[in-house]
Formats: structure tokens, sequence, C-alpha cells
């Protein structure tokens, strides 16, 4: 554990007057208590490794980061899929193989938190500086965070928990642009992370290189018979015979893309969830644009739908539920 750590030799760490204290304090509690007095003692050390995860800026290099990754953004995770925090605004979906089923709780239930934009520790992944130096070769100097996502790809095998290989585990391909009424596409982009290790067998990303020198194509849902994910709309037409590229990733490998690339993930034959968050950033300097008469049309009135559903916005216009949600992470606030 020692060597885990990075500790070279014994540590010649001397215990402090305030250690001695600390660590007497919980001698006690532990000589003369039953067990769960102990266990509440040791509640402000939990708020603790939060705080200093928080507070100390740990760089990919340092060899703490995994352990930070690991602790930080899972544990959120779990307590928001645990219902222990709420957050404002974030939608906690399931996948549409299980959305009817009681016997499914907790994070196992969970394909996805959408929008954790109000939630300050998974918010932090988007205002980290590594992501935002390479963001901003995209989008300049004035940077939105316009949609945030988590996503726990659930098991599609088969197997116990979700039915006969239902195959929704699978995300259609697609370009990210048809969800934006906001423009250029040149000035938006997407960080996705893997929070595990991503592969074939888990479902990675895969993408069409070069497609997003093309034009935004018609989407719609899939005619896949296990059923599909609500607003997991695909191109309805692509060369089949595209070149198509896995995107096997390592824990905090991050992988920064076009909004027009024609991308989508395979289905999770492992019996684990597969974890991915992700940002989508845009420049503040760019301009909404009226979808009505075009292709995303079909997303415009569905999202719009679920506006009024979930929070009761009935006037509430497709760009308003992007400007809405959006959030500055440098420089200005121009224009989105
Ligand atoms: C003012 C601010 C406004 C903010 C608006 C927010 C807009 C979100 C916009 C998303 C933009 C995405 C951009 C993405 C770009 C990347 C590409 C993607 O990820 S693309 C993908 C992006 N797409 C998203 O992220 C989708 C966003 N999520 C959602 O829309 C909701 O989670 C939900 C509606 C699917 C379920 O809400 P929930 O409260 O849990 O459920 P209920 O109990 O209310 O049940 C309602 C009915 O829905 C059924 N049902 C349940 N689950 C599913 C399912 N998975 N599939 C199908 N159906 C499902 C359920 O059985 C029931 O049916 P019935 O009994 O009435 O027959
Ligand atoms: O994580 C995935 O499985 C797919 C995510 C995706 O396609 C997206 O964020 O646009």
């Amino acid at each position: 554990m020692l060597q885990k750590y990075c500790f070279k030799g014994a540590p010649p760490i001397q215990q402090t007057l305030a250690m001695r204290k600390y660590l007497s304090f919980y001698r006690n509690l532990m000589d003369s208590e039953e067990p769960i007095y102990f266990a509440v003692g040791l509640l402000p050390c939990y708020r603790l490794w939060v705080w200093l995860g928080n507070t100390l800026n740990t760089p990919p290099t340092n060899a703490y980061y995994t352990w930070k990754v690991e602790n930080m953004g899972k544990k959120e995770f779990e307590r928001i899929s645990k219902r222990e925090v709420k957050v404002p605004g974030l939608l906690i979906m399931k996948d549409v193989s299980i959305a009817k089923s009681e016997f499914v709780e907790g994070e196992k239930a969970v394909t996805k938190l959408q929008d954790y934009q109000e939630d300050p520790e998974l918010f932090r992944y988007c205002t980290l500086p590594q992501i935002l130096k390479y963001v901003e070769c995209f989008t300049g100097p004035n940077i939105m965070a316009m949609h945030t996502m988590l996503i726990n790809k659930p098991p599609d095998t088969g197997v116990d928990l979700f039915g006969p290989g239902k195959k929704t585990s699978r995300h259609p391909m697609h370009q990210d642009l048809h969800y934006f009424p906001f423009r250029p596409a040149d000035r938006i982009v997407c960080a996705w992370t893997a929070m595990e290790k991503v592969h074939r067998g888990n479902g990675c990303l895969v993408v069409l290189p070069g497609s997003h020198h093309g034009t935004l194509q018609e989407h719609d849902y899939p005619e896949w018979e296990g059923g599909v994910n609500k607003m997991y709309h695909g191109v309805r037409n692509y060369a089949p015979d595209h070149p198509r590229v896995h995107l096997e990733m390592e824990k905090g490998d991050t992988v920064f893309f076009h909004p027009l690339l024609i991308h989508g993930s395979g289905m999770n034959q492992t019996k684990g969830f597969r974890k991915a968050i992700s940002c989508h950033y845009a420049s503040s300097d760019c301009y909404y644009i009226d979808v009505n008469g075009t292709t995303q049309e079909n997303i415009s009135n569905e999202v719009k739908e679920l506006a009024v559903k979930k929070y009761g916005a009935d006037s509430v216009s497709f760009q308003d539920t992007w400007a809405l949600r959006g959030r500055l992470v440098q420089g200005e606030r121009t224009s989105m």
C-alpha cells in the first residue's frame, strides 16, 4: 500500500500534538461507546476528504489523480442515484428496457444523469483547466458549458436484470449538432472522459472519421426491435461501408469531438456498468438559430414537450431550454 501511494521507505512522520489529540479522541470513543458513535464520529472526516479533493488542484500527472477521479465523481453519482442529494434541473434517466421495472433500484437503475450543471462536484469536471485548455482551441476564450451528462451504460447481455438481450444499451450513430439550435458548429466541441477502461466489450464510442466535414443529416428513431431510449435519434442514412474507429480508452482518457462527427456507442456485453462523463462546450459568441422547418424540428418538439412535462415551462422555446441550462466557465457571456 505504501508503494502504491508512492511512499519511499518508512515515512518519517512524527505525531504532532494535534494528531495525538485527534487519535486519542477516536481511541476513547472506541473504548467507551457503542460502535455507532465511532461511525458518527468519522462523519466530519468523510466531509473533509471531499473538501480536500475539491480544494487541491490535482493534475493528471499526480500520483493521487486516479484515486481522486475514482472516488469523487463515482461517489457523487452514487449519492445522486440513491436520491441522497437532489440536484435542481437534473434528469435521472433509466434505460428503456427497465423504465417500468420496480425491481431495479439505485445506481443500477440509472442509465444517465442528464444536466448535472447544478451539482458542484460533477460540474467541477466542466471547469478543469486540463480540459479547458483544449476546449479553448475550438471555442476561443469565452466558453459556455451547454450540455452535461454522466453516462452509466448498463449491461445488455440478456443476463438477469435486463431481459433477453434487448440491445437497448446501444447509442445509435448520430451528430450532436442535431440537438443544438446554435451555431457556428466549428465553435462547439464535446469533451468525453472515460471513468473506467472502455473497450468494444463494454460499448466504447464508435466514430466515422472525417464525417465532421459533411453537413447535418436527417435524424430519427432507429427501428430497433428491443426499443430505443427517449431522444436517442440516429442518422437516417450514412454509408454502411464508411470506415469506423472504435475508441478504446483508459480511465481518465478524454476525447474531444466536433458536433458534426457521426458517432455512437455499442452494446455493453459485460456485467458491469460503463461510466463516462461529458460536457458539450460552445463559444459564448455563438448565436441561436430558428430550427422550424428544418430537420431539427422533431427534436425541438420533443425537448419542448419534456420541458412542459417536467418543469411546467409551457412557453419555453427550444433555444430557451439551452440558454437556461448553459453555464459560463471561462471569459464573458457575450451572446448565449
Ligand atoms: C426549462 C429547462 C428545460 C430542460 C429540458 C431538458 C431537455 C433535455 C435535452 C436533451 C438534449 C440532449 C442533447 C444530447 C446530445 C448528445 C446525444 C444524446 O445523448 S441523445 C439522448 C438524450 N436524451 C435524453 O437525455 C433523454 C432525456 N430524458 C428524458 O427525457 C426522461 O428521462 C424520460 C422522459 C425518458 C423519462 O423520465 P422519467 O421521469 O424517468 O419517467 P416518467 O416516470 O415521467 O415516465 C414517462 C414515460 O417515459 C417512459 N420512459 C422512461 N424512461 C424511458 C427511456 N429511457 N426511454 C423511453 N421511454 C422512457 C416511461 O416508461 C413512461 O412511459 P409511459 O408510462 O408514459 O408510457
Ligand atoms: O457515451 C455514450 O455511450 C454515447 C454518448 C454520445 O454519443 C454523446 O454524448 O453524444
